[in-house]
């Protein structure tokens, strides 16, 4: 598979920034974030993780080699462990790094903000679990077509332990159509797997990989022992609207298997990472399954 282009020298210059992402689709920095605070998150989870019995006895956490207890998302036996690192007030701080939230902004030109369903993958070896299918984003988050995601390793990530990978160019094909799959998301987009244009890499803690809501991207196998700990966030323009959740707005992700935020984040020092700022616009979420959804315009011309 090819090589994601490293954008981290272009890291000042927006027009060429935006002008990448209007083109790939996707932005990918090399080491973004400060590798000792992605380090500290690590350590945290993979404490949560360890105590779960995810990991096996005995190991160090920290290289998060997978028990028999480590299970798919959303599975029987997934949402102890879960909860514990939603409750993870470090955690959710990484989603508003200022290297993060600064920026998503420039890219929209405009103040961005992070939605609170900040989202930690921790992928189990396979098989035994799926990795997550093709997909745009669109279809799960609604709301602005603009809304951007970023994905980050939270350890380690060579392709063997299947990282991500982005299928560049893709938002050109518009809102795609899905089919009902396995593997988290539970939908694939109806796209070519087997592109020239799929792109990953060795990924290291502090990586940035970026993208646009219609990217199609999913996850690769995990070939190792191991389990694959990343992070992922997503972040709009102040002006935009942000789709409403069945339960109401701003809950965290996977709620309300895991608890309310009222109840995450007993005992932290601050809860503004989690904050929607006032004055947001709210609309209706549509079912994501529905065949034909119209390519709402976008900002970043997908040309
Ligand atoms: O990490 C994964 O398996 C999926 C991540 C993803 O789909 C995303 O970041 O939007
Ligand atoms: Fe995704």
């Amino acid at each position: 598979m090819k090589e994601l282009t490293d954008s981290y020298g272009d890291l000042d210059d927006d027009e060429v920034l935006r002008g990448r992402l209007a083109g790939d689709g996707y932005l990918f920095f090399r080491g973004l974030l400060p590798r000792d605070v992605v380090g500290d998150v690590h350590e945290q989870l993979a404490r949560i993780l360890y105590d779960s019995d995810w990991l096996a006895p005995d190991s160090e956490p920290r290289d998060l080699i997978a028990s028999g207890r480590a299970v798919e998302e959303g599975s029987a036996g997934f949402f102890g462990a879960y909860t514990a690192i939603q409750s993870t007030q470090a955690f959710h701080e990484l989603a508003v790094r200022p290297e993060l939230v600064s920026l998503a902004g420039r890219l929209l030109g405009e103040q961005a903000f992070a939605h609170p369903a900040h989202i930690c993958r921790i992928a189990p070896p396979s098989p035994g679990a799926n990795p997550t299918p093709i997909h745009q984003d669109y279809r799960f988050i609604q709301g602005s077509v603009d809304t951007l995601t970023t994905w980050l390793p939270l350890s380690e990530a060579p392709p063997e332990i299947g990282g991500l990978r982005v299928f560049a160019g893709s938002p050109r094909l518009g809102v795609l159509p899905v089919k009902a799959s396995d593997g988290p998301g539970m939908m694939r987009a109806e796209a070519d797997e087997n592109h020239p244009e799929w792109r990953t890499t060795s990924y290291q803690p502090g990586d940035v990989l970026l993208f646009g809501s219609l990217t199609v991207h999913g996850a690769m196998p995990n070939r190792t022992n191991r389990l694959r700990m990343s992070a992922d966030f997503r972040y709009q323009a102040l002006s935009a609207p942000m789709a409403r959740d069945a339960l109401g707005t701003g809950k965290p992700h996977y709620h309300p298997d895991v608890p309310d935020f009222r109840t995450l984040t007993r005992g932290w020092t601050s809860t503004e990472s989690i904050e929607v700022p006032a004055g947001v616009q709210f609309v209706d979420r549509w079912d994501p399954r529905v065949d034909e959804v119209p390519t709402p315009e976008s900002r970043f011309a997908y040309v």
